[in-house]
């Protein structure tokens, strides 16, 4: 049956992991003969769990937290460069991950799901010595979302990502990038580029409907100057999935990119959710790279 470990963050989603600890563990331990639960005190502690469990010999690693959990279990999984299974229940705001992969978003639902679960392949992607599952963020808009507090996230959830989001398009800010995509190169003023593995971005499933978690590319979305007719024009667009066919926006579907910000300004990346590294990125895909309990096919 094997051993496992069960990473555990007790601040996440508004401090509900504890409650739902008992339940997991019970899971787990009808599914591994040992399940060795570690709670997070602080930033990279489920980062060094993952890895410790990995390079011991742990069969899977799971863990309870929001998207910055899953991206910091992702990292020492990697890092340890293991062949680990990976499971996690979400309990964040946004949930990305679980979006795409299917998996519910109700705590309970998620752990009783995993008596029937599939190990689903998943492509992961690196920026710069980062590892991401979800999306890279880079521009005005990432900057200012930066600033959403943790008061605000619990008050508004995802929209609260919108409203910082919208207040930096408004003021119009952009950056000049210079792009180099599959070995093309381009320069184009934007607001905000995103980068995506799946289909959801800030809990917005319609986002990239053709991304699916093992097709083994990433897709890049630059946005143009916007204004006001232009964001009218988008926004049914973006809520049909049709966002690659925009003329505001620069579409590509690629395995390996770098970005530079030609303006020289000290612009910070949205990684996951959380600050990413800084400029210049290189990205790139690591296709099937890691195996996560998910809903059985039907
Ligand atoms: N015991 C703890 N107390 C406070 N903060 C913690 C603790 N353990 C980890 N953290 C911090 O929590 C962050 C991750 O939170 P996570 O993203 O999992 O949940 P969330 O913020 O509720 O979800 P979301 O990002 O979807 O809003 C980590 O970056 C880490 O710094």
């Amino acid at each position: 049956m094997g051993i496992c470990t069960l990473i555990v963050n007790p601040s996440s989603g508004g401090e509900k992991a504890t409650g739902y600890l008992d339940l997991m563990r019970t899971r787990l331990s009808e599914m591994f003969e040992e399940v060795t639960v570690k709670k997070t005190e602080k930033q990279g502690d489920a980062e060094k769990f993952a890895q410790e469990a990995a390079n011991h010999g742990h069969d899977a690693v799971f863990c309870m937290g929001g998207d910055g959990t899953v991206n910091e279990t992702i990292n020492g999984l990697a890092v340890a460069g293991k062949s680990v299974s990976f499971g996690f229940i979400p309990l964040g705001t946004v949930n990305d991950l679980a979006r795409a992969i299917g998996i519910p978003l109700d705590p309970e639902q998620a752990i009783s799901m995993l008596s029937e679960a599939a190990l689903v392949v998943l492509d992961i992607g690196k920026v710069n010595d980062r590892y991401f599952v979800s999306n890279v963020a880079a521009g005005a808009i990432p900057e200012a979302v930066e600033g959403v507090s943790a008061e605000e996230k619990t008050k508004y959830g995802p929209l609260a990502y919108f409203i910082e989001g919208g207040k930096a398009l408004a003021k119009q800010t952009m950056h000049r990038f210079r792009i180099t995509v599959d070995g093309e190169t381009f320069t184009q003023e934007s607001p905000l580029i995103l980068i995506a593995l799946t289909n959801s971005i800030a809990s917005f499933e319609s986002f990239m409907p053709q991304a699916k978690v093992d097709d083994g590319k990433m897709r890049m979305v630059v946005f143009k100057e916007f204004n006001l007719l232009d964001s009218l024009k988008l926004l049914p667009q973006l809520i049909r999935g049709e966002i690659k066919n925009s003329d505001a926006v620069i579409y590509k579907s690629f395995k390996h990119a770098t970005i530079a910000v030609e303006d020289g300004e000290n612009l910070i990346t949205n990684v996951d959710g959380d600050e990413g590294p800084a400029f210049p990125l290189e990205i790139e895909i690591l296709p099937s790279f890691i195996k996560v309990y998910g809903p059985a096919a039907t």
